[in-house]
């Protein structure tokens, strides 16, 4: 949608073995609390997702809010000890951060600290699906289709831009991308209204608009899909331990993901050559597990790679023809 918007006179295709509901995306919690990026500097990450939030907190406030699944979400993210950053790098990106009070941490004895804000949620599937509806309706093609070497594509494309996620380890060999495995339950709790994340990562309630995504788990070079029944309890039992009303949950699903983990998200331009034959190429992958957290932010950046690829090749061609 990004190049749509920066290049309309691109043509744009996509090729994916698998669409929605069945990618990574569709399993994440699709919160915008953003995990740090070891590589990445802390300004670029703050705009990644400034430029993110921005953009999902104009559709939360349209009409489409309930369609694209996004909306606004308080609550809390508590810790047993306080931690070394008491004001993470997103805290004036996000709404209304402050410190928990006493009264609010008085509803978790097992806490000593605690961070309220108010920031947004994507239902994953819905969202997805609305992004697709806006890919449609601006003419771009979509094919299922397994890329097993980009450079396959050399023919049929002047650019390439890889957005594989955790394929992308196969797809280019890049030993630097691992899985780390998450499992989620999404249940039906409509009561729940307020989100409580446990500031070690693992332990989180997210309510959507349909569904409460209960979590987690983070299991690094775990490559299996398959839940595990035993995890399953255990997420459970620990986010009833955080709202003991979850004890009525009702039709309990359980879903599995890998997020595609870096020490920084690969963002960034190259040329491959045969023959003396170019492609080039504009890499987009390994958000880890903030995804949705940094999509819009990253994606424009990538978009603007794909503008100085057009830039090139237009001055190349112009150069043939002298
Ligand atoms: C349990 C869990 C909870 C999460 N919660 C959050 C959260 O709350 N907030 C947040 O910001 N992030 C969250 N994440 C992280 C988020 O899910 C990922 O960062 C994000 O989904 C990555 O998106 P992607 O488009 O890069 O990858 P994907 O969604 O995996 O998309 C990659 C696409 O490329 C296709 N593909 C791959 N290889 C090939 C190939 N060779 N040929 C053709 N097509 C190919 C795939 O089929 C797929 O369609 C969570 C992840 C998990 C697992
Ligand atoms: O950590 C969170 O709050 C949710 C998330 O991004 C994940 O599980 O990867």
């Amino acid at each position: 949608l990004c190049i749509m918007e920066t290049c309309p006179s691109c043509s744009v295709t996509i090729l994916s073995d698998q669409f929605s509901p069945n990618t990574t995306s569709d399993v994440a919690a699709g919160m915008l609390i953003p995990h740090t990026y070891p590589d990445s500097p802390i300004n670029v990450q703050k705009q990644w997702f400034k430029d993110t939030f921005t953009y999902l907190f104009a559709i939360s406030n349209s009409a489409e809010a309930s369609e694209a699944g996004i909306q606004l979400v308080s609550g809390w993210q508590i810790f047993k000890n306080t931690p070394k950053e008491e004001l993470p790098f997103w805290s004036d990106v996000v709404l209304g951060f402050r410190p928990m009070s006493e009264a609010e941490l008085q509803k978790f004895p097992q806490h000593r600290f605690g961070q309220a804000f108010t920031t947004l949620k994507c239902d994953c599937p819905p969202y997805l699906l609305w992004l697709e509806k806006r890919l449609k309706a601006t003419g771009v093609q979509m094919y299922t289709r397994k890329v097993l070497d980009l450079w396959e594509l050399h023919s049929e494309y002047n650019i390439v831009v890889n957005c594989a996620g955790i394929g992308a380890h196969q797809l280019v060999g890049d030993e630097k991308l691992f899985p780390v495995r998450g499992q989620v339950l999404k249940v039906n709790a409509p009561w729940v209204k307020h989100f409580i994340r446990d500031g070690d990562g693992l332990t989180y309630i997210y309510p959507g608009i349909n569904r409460v995504t209960l979590g987690g788990t983070r299991e690094k070079e775990r490559w299996s899909l398959d839940p595990d029944p035993s995890t399953t309890k255990d997420i459970f039992d620990r986010c009833c331990l955080l709202e003991p009303s979850l004890q009525g949950a009702q039709d309990i699903k359980v879903k599995v993901g890998l997020r595609p983990s870096r020490e920084s998200v690969r963002l960034q331009r190259e040329i491959l050559s045969q023959g003396g034959v170019k492609l080039p190429v504009v890499h987009n992958y390994g958000h880890g597990a903030g995804g949705f957290a940094m999509h819009r932010g990253t994606a424009k950046e990538a978009a603007r790679l794909v503008r100085e690829c057009i830039a090139a090749l237009q001055d190349s061609s112009s150069r043939a023809k002298l």
